[in-house]
């Protein structure tokens, strides 16, 4: 895993314990939510000032080279959540339960990690991460919904469903339907399909953990474009995405006491990159 983690940034996990109908209930429970009408969606709408709830059609451009937003609709969800959609209880369970069996999941891959690092203290990540779940920690959970192009629908020039980025946290795990459409960056500079095998999921490494390793594990840019195959563009696409971040106050420092980067909080860190983004 290390070794992928190394020279790609990214890997694709089997066996990793959450169970397919439990992500098949998550798409579904999504799909419901994003297929209401936007004064529906607009109750649960993100305000400027927070993280968690929906965000609607090309409100967001994570490249921002992009001359136009994303075409894909979001809703994030951290541990302390508060805006759920009133009309359908279980929107609530479903993605809460998925959540915190995400947050096992990437403490388990931060445990292998620490074995492929070769790591004195193999539970150095899991301290790091010892909030998680909590305030004080703002991992984060996003349902992404890339609707199908309607027929009438002109694509924007430049527009794609995922801009070209690297993710900013220690680690992702990406849960992906089967439409397919992730594109990730080799080390030559093109961009090879992540094509999606049933029952496996995606990890990959954010900008966190590439400064944490000085440069060992590298985080990837990566992207979904809109699909050229008439038949997949006009289909939804849906994916789950756990971006994990360690505890705000957590000192970022080079494992390798090369000092490549300076230490930074994780709080620091996001802020920098936020500042930068938005
Ligand atoms: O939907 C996907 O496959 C990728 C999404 C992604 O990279 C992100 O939201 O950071
Ligand atoms: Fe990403």
């Amino acid at each position: 895993m290390c070794q992928a983690l190394q020279n790609i940034g990214f890997c694709y996990l089997k066996n990793h314990g959450v169970p397919d109908e439990q992500l098949k209930q998550v798409l579904e429970y999504s799909k419901q939510f994003f297929s209401q009408p936007l004064e529906e969606k607009e109750k649960c709408a993100k305000p400027d000032e927070g993280y968690d709830g929906w965000i609607g059609l090309e409100k967001e451009n994570l490249n921002l080279e992009r001359p136009v937003g994303d075409y894909k609709e979001t809703y994030n969800i951290t541990p302390t959540c508060e805006i759920w959609p009133t009309n359908m209880p279980e929107f609530e369970t479903v993605l809460m339960d998925f959540l915190r069996k995400c947050i096992d999941l990437a403490l388990r891959v931060f445990d292998v990690i620490s074995v492929g690092l070769n790591l004195e203290d193999k539970n150095f990540f899991r301290n790091c991460h010892k909030l998680i779940g909590q305030r004080g920690n703002v991992t984060a959970l996003r349902s992404l919904f890339y609707p199908a192009i309607p027929m009438e629908k002109e694509i924007k020039e430049g527009q794609v469903r995922c801009g070209e980025h690297s993710d900013y946290g220690t680690l992702t795990l990406l849960f992906q339907d089967l439409v397919g459409g992730l594109e990730v960056k080799t080390r030559d500079g093109d961009y090879i399909p992540a094509t999606p095998i049933s029952s496996t999921i995606v990890v990959n490494i954010g900008d966190m953990m590439q400064r944490w390793t000085a440069d060992k594990l590298i985080a990837t840019k990566h992207r979904v474009l809109i699909p050229k195959e008439e038949s997949i563009k006009r289909q939804n696409r849906q994916s789950a995405a756990l971006f994990v971040v360690p505890d705000s106050f957590s000192v970022i420092t080079c494992l390798d006491d090369s000092e490549k980067y300076p230490p930074i909080t994780c709080i620091d860190y996001l802020y920098g990159k936020f500042y930068e983004k938005f």
